[in-house]
């Protein structure tokens, strides 16, 4: 399988003059078309890698490899072409006056043929569901609205790889969900590879792998199956342990069959009503 990522051993510290880094030893690697999510607590360094992968400041030490090429100041413009970065808050991204125009910007600047620029204008549009909206000025958007924008500008210039940094934030959970499926979708289509910041347990939950992070280090990288199963991981880590892993020991402690593997809400749902409720 390619490898569209490979990060070995990132620091970083933002105070020049501090003892402490704010990121140390972080390694791992990406394959191309992986749904990744990296989850960990507040300050644990998961923005602070994004911001580095992205070119957006040197690492102190350590290796970034995208498509194969090390990441360097020579190279970091042509790089970051391939990556497409949303941020928690998407007023510091608009640059149009309209929605449209935002959108069209970033393919102006890749020099995108006009005709193509309009056709993908409309598409990303329809995509994120926002196509009414075409000449309103991103400001008086919502939250929400804004960042539907913001992926459907990123969506249209093609990148192989997506960060989503908080990106759906300030969506609520069903509108999160819609936003999610469309990424997936385009994932599908266009072979991306997805990197994606989460407070989401749901999202990570349907992720290929998960990278947990604490303390500016990557502590644990495994399937969301296995992190999720293991409740000391949960509480180690220092996140909640999901609903539904209460439910199911709660459960298995009253004598039900529950099986050991993770479930959702609904995969747990279905899982009841087809071996004890439809009886
Ligand atoms: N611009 C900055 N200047 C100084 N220190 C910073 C800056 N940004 C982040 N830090 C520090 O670097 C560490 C890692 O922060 P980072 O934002 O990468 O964490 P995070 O896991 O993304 O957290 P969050 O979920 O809050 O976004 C924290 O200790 C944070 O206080």
């Amino acid at each position: 399988m390619k490898k569209i990522l490979e990060i070995q051993n990132l620091t970083y510290k933002y105070e020049e003059d501090s003892d402490k880094l704010n990121l140390s030893g972080v390694s791992f690697d990406v394959n191309e078309g992986e749904w990744i999510s990296i989850i960990g607590r507040n300050g644990s360094g998961k923005s602070t890698t994004a911001r580095l992968i992205d070119g957006l400041m040197p690492a102190l030490s350590g290796t970034i490899k995208v498509d194969g090429e090390v990441l360097t100041e020579a190279n970091v413009w042509d790089l970051r072409r391939k990556i497409g970065m949303v941020f928690q808050n998407p007023d510091n991204q608009f640059v149009g006056a309209t929605v449209e125009d935002d959108i069209a910007f970033g393919m102006e600047n890749q020099q995108i043929e006009r005709d193509e620029m309009i056709k993908r204008v409309d598409d990303v549009l329809e995509l994120v569901n926002m196509s009414d909206f075409k000449d309103r000025e991103p400001a008086s958007l919502s939250g929400g609205q804004k960042q539907r924008v913001a992926i459907a500008g990123v969506i249209a210039l093609r990148p192989k790889i997506i960060i989503l940094d908080e990106a759906t934030s300030m969506l609520d959970p069903n509108g999160r969900n819609k936003l999610m499926n469309v990424v997936r979708e385009i994932k599908d289509e266009y072979g991306l590879t997805v990197l994606s910041i989460t407070h989401d347990l749901d999202e990570a939950v349907n992720s290929d792998r998960i990278v947990v992070m604490k303390d500016g280090e990557v502590v644990r990288i495994a399937t969301p199956d296995e992190i999720f199963e293991s409740e000391n991981d949960m509480v180690s880590i220092g996140l909640d342990v999901p609903f539904t892993s209460n439910l199911m020991i709660d459960l298995r402690a009253k004598g039900f069959d529950i099986p050991e593997k993770y479930m959702d809400e609904e995969g747990l749902a279905d899982y009841l009503w087809q071996s004890y409720l439809k009886k």
